[in-house]
């Protein structure tokens, strides 16, 4: 279960969001600059909150009362960021093994078992990738190595950041599947940004429409979002 309360003074505004979050795909919904990212590196550990508090299950990774901080590295926190974010000069292989020590080249799949590279690279379909470099990916392969990375730190919470914003409708609309699919296997919460109102409806699980960092109650969107399980949550 993810637990926070994040504050962000930022200099246009300040983040003053509630995220409490078990198991499924959170979704944050909003415009450029409504502080979704910011969101994302705070819960990451990259960026440092003003004040509030940070908890996955029983562990504490920030709290400005207890003066808690816990690094990135520590986190276990999967992220896949916006470009990627890959070394164009590492092949695939090594770019999904970067910052593994030695000798641990193993993955969570779910509570209990564990996943070898061959098979996160199966997985995600990337094995006859292995030796390329990301110039000679496209866009979805890129997609699915930094996922295949993300994945190798056997986080306990992924982060996503706009994953699919840089593919075109129908590798987008495979991807969305396999990244639902991704989550209900490994059962850990994602958080997923994006400004996309169709991957909103595609992959949602909870959404939190932000509007200037705050959870904005009356969401602009036209159509109704609220399907199944999904729903907003206020401050
Ligand atoms: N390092 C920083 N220092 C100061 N201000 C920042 C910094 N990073 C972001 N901001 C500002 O904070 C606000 C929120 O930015 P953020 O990147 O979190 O928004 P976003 O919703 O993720 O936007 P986008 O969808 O365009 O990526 C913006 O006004 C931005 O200019």
């Amino acid at each position: 279960m993810l637990n926070a309360s994040i504050r962000k003074e930022l200099p246009a505004f300040a983040i003053d969001i509630d995220l409490r979050f078990g198991n499924g795909i959170l979704v944050l919904f909003g415009p450029s600059g409504s502080g979704k990212s910011t969101i994302l590196n705070c819960l990451a550990g990259l960026r440092k909150p003003s004040g509030g508090r940070i908890a996955l299950g029983e562990r504490i990774f920030f709290c400005q009362q207890q003066g808690i901080n816990v690094p990135a590295r520590f986190r276990r926190i999967g992220y896949v960021f916006q470009d990627y974010a890959l070394f164009p000069h590492m092949t695939v292989k090594d770019n999904v093994l970067f910052g593994l020590p030695p000798g641990r080249h193993r993955c969570k799949k779910k509570h209990g078992y564990r996943m070898s590279v061959r098979e996160t690279l199966d997985t995600l379909k990337i094995t006859h990738l292995q030796n390329r470099f990301p110039a000679q990916l496209s866009g979805g392969e890129r997609q699915r190595v930094a996922l295949a990375r993300a994945l190798m730190v056997e986080p306990d919470l992924l982060l996503l950041d706009e994953p699919l914003s840089a593919l075109d409708n129908q590798i987008r609309q495979t991807l969305q599947k396999e990244l639902k699919q991704l989550q209900r296997t490994w059962q850990i919460p994602f958080v997923l940004v994006t400004h996309c109102h169709h991957e909103l409806e595609a992959l949602a699980d909870q959404v939190i429409y932000l509007e200037a960092g705050r959870p904005a109650l009356q969401p602009t969107w036209k159509q109704p979002l609220i399907k199944g399980e999904t729903q907003v949550i206020s401050a």
